[in-house]
C-alpha cells in the first residue's frame, strides 16, 4: 500500500537516514522503532510528505509519490497523527472532527449538516470508533490526554485513508489509555488500513505489530516479526540496557 525504496535524506552535511527500503501492506501494522534520534520521525515525514528525500522513493498505492505534496498525498487515502497535538483547543470534539472530515474533503461545508444528515452521523461514528461517545460537547482543552490522542486518531480517520502513518500515538498518556488506544489501533488495522506506527512502549509495538522495522543511526538495522528482531543481535546491541 505505501512503500519506501533506498530512501536517504541529508540536510546541512547531516546523514539522518540511508538507503531505507520497507512496505507496508493493506491490513497490515508495522512498528517503527529505534533509540532517539534513531530517524524515525523523519521517515513518517518522508512517507507521508512533510519532507522530501534526497534519495530514493515513496510509492502509494503503486504510484510514486516522491514529489507530491502531503496535501496531494493525503487526496489519495494518506492520514497520519503528529508528535504534537494538532487540536483546536476552543472548539468542541465534534467540531474538530467535523473540521477533518471537511478538510479530507469527505463532507463538503454546509451550515445544514450541523442538525442532520451523514455529516453528523459520520462525526458520532468516528467519535464511536475511538471509544468516545457522548463526549462529543467536550471541548478539546478539556479532555484528558489520553482522550486527545482519540480524537486525533478519530480526526485522522475521517479521511477514510487506506494508509495511516502514526507518530508516537501514545506519548504521555496513561497505561488505561494505552490499552484503549492500542485495542482502537488494532481495529483501524484490521479493518484493512496499513498502518505504520513510530511508539517508544516497547510492549505496545511488539504485541501490535505484524512486523517491526528497527532504525539506528538513520539505518534500517532490521526488520521482521517482532520475535525476529528481539533476537536479532544487532538490535540487542543497539537497546544495550533497555527492556526490549
Ligand atoms: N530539520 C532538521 N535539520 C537538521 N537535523 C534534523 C532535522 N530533523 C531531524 N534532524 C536530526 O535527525 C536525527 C533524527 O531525528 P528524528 O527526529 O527523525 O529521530 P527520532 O528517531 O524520531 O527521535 P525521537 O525518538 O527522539 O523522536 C536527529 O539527530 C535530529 O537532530
Amino acid at each position: 500500500m505505501i512503500a519506501a525504496t533506498g530512501i536517504g535524506w541529508r540536510i546541512g552535511g547531516a546523514r539522518i537516514l540511508e538507503e531505507i527500503s520497507l512496505e507496508v501492506g493493506a491490513g497490515e501494522l508495522l512498528g517503527i522503532i529505534g533509540p532517539n534520534g534513531a530517524g524515525k520521525s523523519s521517515l513518517v515525514n518522508i512517507l507521508s510528505g512533510v519532507t522530501r528525500p534526497t534519495q530514493g522513493r515513496v510509492t502509494l498505492k503503486d504510484e510514486d509519490v516522491t514529489r507530491l505534496s502531503s496535501t496531494r498525498r493525503a487526496r489519495q487515502g494518506l492520514a497520519r497523527s503528529f508528535q504534537t497535538s494538532a487540536l483546536f483547543d476552543g472548539l468542541s470534539a465534534r467540531e474538530n472532527v467535523r473540521l477533518a472530515i471537511q478538510a479530507a474533503g469527505a463532507a463538503p461545508f454546509s451550515p445544514f449538516r450541523a442538525a442532520s444528515g451523514t455529516g453528523a452521523e459520520t462525526i458520532e461514528l468516528l467519535l464511536a470508533r475511538v471509544r468516545m461517545p457522548g463526549k462529543g460537547e467536550t471541548m478539546a482543552r478539556d479532555l484528558s490526554h489520553g482522550d486527545r490522542r482519540k480524537l486525533e486518531l478519530a480526526m485522522a480517520l475521517a479521511s477514510q485513508p487506506s494508509v495511516l502513518l502514526l507518530d508516537e500515538p501514545m506519548a504521555g498518556v496513561s497505561a488505561e489509555d494505552v490499552d484503549g488506544l492500542t485495542e482502537i489501533i488494532g481495529e483501524v488495522r484490521d479493518s484493512g488500513v496499513a498502518v505504520a506506527m513510530v511508539e517508544h512502549h516497547m510492549h505496545v509495538v511488539l504485541g501490535l505489530a505484524d512486523r517491526v522495522a528497527v532504525l539506528h543511526h538513520g539505518q534500517l538495522l532490521a526488520i521482521g516479526s517482532p520475535s525476529e528482531v528481539t533476537s536479532d543481535d544487532r538490535v540487542q546491541q543497539a537497546y544495550l540496557g533497555e527492556a526490549l
